[in-house]
Parts: structure tokens; C-alpha cells; sequence
């Protein structure tokens, strides 16, 4: 079980300061938005270059852009060692995700509510993480949708016993984790659970144990 938190509900102007509150975090999820993909604009590459000189967490990168074959790969020469792409944009995602994994970084392919898992199903064999959207993309601190809840659970069907992470991201909170965990994620983005607690690298053991004791029964 992994926790990720989001830094976009962080305060953006002190980054490095605030990674620095959550050392017990899995990885740093990085939301790259560009006003294009989606309505929100957030930071991009040269952001991520400096957040790399400042800390040896690992970076998992979501991109929601418009153009990830131009972009994703100068994310993982960046040094990052997840980086996410969206099956709605990529043009060429087979050639994306070989060649961000022959850069030394984990591939990863992200979906929208609103994507079926089974039409990008024979991409599986080609990346390390699946990322499905329990929020539709664009904004941190948007409700849980619980319609995801079964394209998670095909989602761990079809990946079976192969070593693929399945990561959720939008509204996962100590009230939905479980939920989530159940139905076969092991990888969780917690953007305003943990930025809006009082103690964020706390509530990232929260929610690490939380989803540990739902699928311990
Ligand atoms: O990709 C995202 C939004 O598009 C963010 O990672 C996500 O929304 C995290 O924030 P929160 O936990 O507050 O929903
Ligand atoms: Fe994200």
C-alpha cells in the first residue's frame, strides 16, 4: 500500500518546505496541468527540475496535457521516476511508454471517469502503474466518484498476478480510501487529505493503515 500525496493543494510558493512535511510518503505526486488537457494550470517542467534538486523522494508525475509524446520524456530525463500520461491524449502510447521506461523511469497511463479500461487493455503489458481518475481531472478537493469503483475492480482483474501498480487519484480521503483498497488499488494520491490536515505526514500513516486494514479482511 502506497501513499502519494498530491502537493496541489500545498502551498505552491514553498515547495520544497512543504514536501519536507511528508517523509513518510511513498512518492511526491506532481499534477502537471496546461490549461489545455484540462481548464487548470498549474507548473511544469522547469518546476519539476528544481523540485528534483531539493529532494531524494520520488517524484511521480501526473501530466494532463495535451501533447504527452512531445513532454513526457523530458520529465523522466528530469530525473523523475514515475511519470503518467493520459490514454485520451497520447497519440502513439505503445512508443510513449517504451520510451519513457528506456529513460529509466516507471510508465504509467492515466484514464478519465469516463474511460473504459477494457479499450486500452492490451496496453497493460506496457507500462508499471495504471492511474484511474476517481475525480474528473483538472481540480484538487473535488468529491469522490464511487461510479469508478467497478473499472478499479476490472482493472485488478485484468491485471491478474502481474507487478503493475494500481493507483487512484481525486478525493481519496480517510473516508473513501477504504473503499478504494477493496476494490484492488495498492497506490493512493491524497492531495487535500493530507494538505488540509494539521499534520499531513500523520495523516499519510492514516491512510496507509486504513487501507492496509481494508484488505486485511
Ligand atoms: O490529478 C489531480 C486532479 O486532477 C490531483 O492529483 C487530485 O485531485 C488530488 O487532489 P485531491 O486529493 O484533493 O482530490
Ligand atoms: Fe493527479
Amino acid at each position: 500500500m502506497r501513499i502519494t500525496p498530491s502537493i496541489l493543494n500545498a502551498d505552491l510558493a514553498n515547495l520544497a518546505s512543504e514536501i519536507s512535511r511528508i517523509p513518510d510518503a511513498d512518492a511526491v505526486h506532481i499534477d502537471v496541468m496546461d490549461n489545455s488537457f484540462v481548464p487548470n494550470l498549474t507548473l511544469g517542467l522547469p518546476v519539476v527540475e528544481s523540485i528534483r534538486r531539493h529532494t531524494d523522494h520520488i517524484l511521480d508525475i501526473h501530466l494532463m496535457i495535451t501533447d504527452p509524446d512531445r513532454w513526457a520524456p523530458a520529465y523522466a530525463e528530469a530525473g523523475a521516476e514515475s511519470v503518467t500520461f493520459h490514454v485520451e491524449a497520447a497519440h502513439a502510447p505503445v512508443r510513449l511508454a517504451r520510451e519513457i521506461r528506456r529513460l529509466g523511469a516507471r510508465a504509467s497511463m492515466a484514464l478519465s471517469p469516463a474511460t473504459p479500461i477494457e479499450i486500452v487493455e492490451n496496453l497493460l503489458g506496457e507500462v508499471d502503474m495504471v492511474l484511474l481518475m476517481t475525480v474528473e481531472p483538472g481540480f484538487g478537493g473535488q468529491a469522490f466518484l464511487d461510479m469508478v469503483l467497478p473499472k478499479i475492480r476490472a482493472t485488478r482483474r485484468l491485471i491478474g498476478d502481474r507487478d503493475i501498480w494500481l493507483q487512484v487519484d481525486g478525493g481519496v480521503s480517510a473516508e473513501t480510501i477504504a473503499r478504494c483498497a477493496e476494490a484492488g488499488a495498492d497506490t493512493f494520491v491524497a492531495g487535500s487529505a493530507v494538505y488540509r490536515s494539521a499534520d499531513p505526514n500523520a495523516m499519510v500513516t492514516m491512510l496507509r493503515e486504513t487501507a492496509q486494514a481494508a484488505c486485511a479482511h
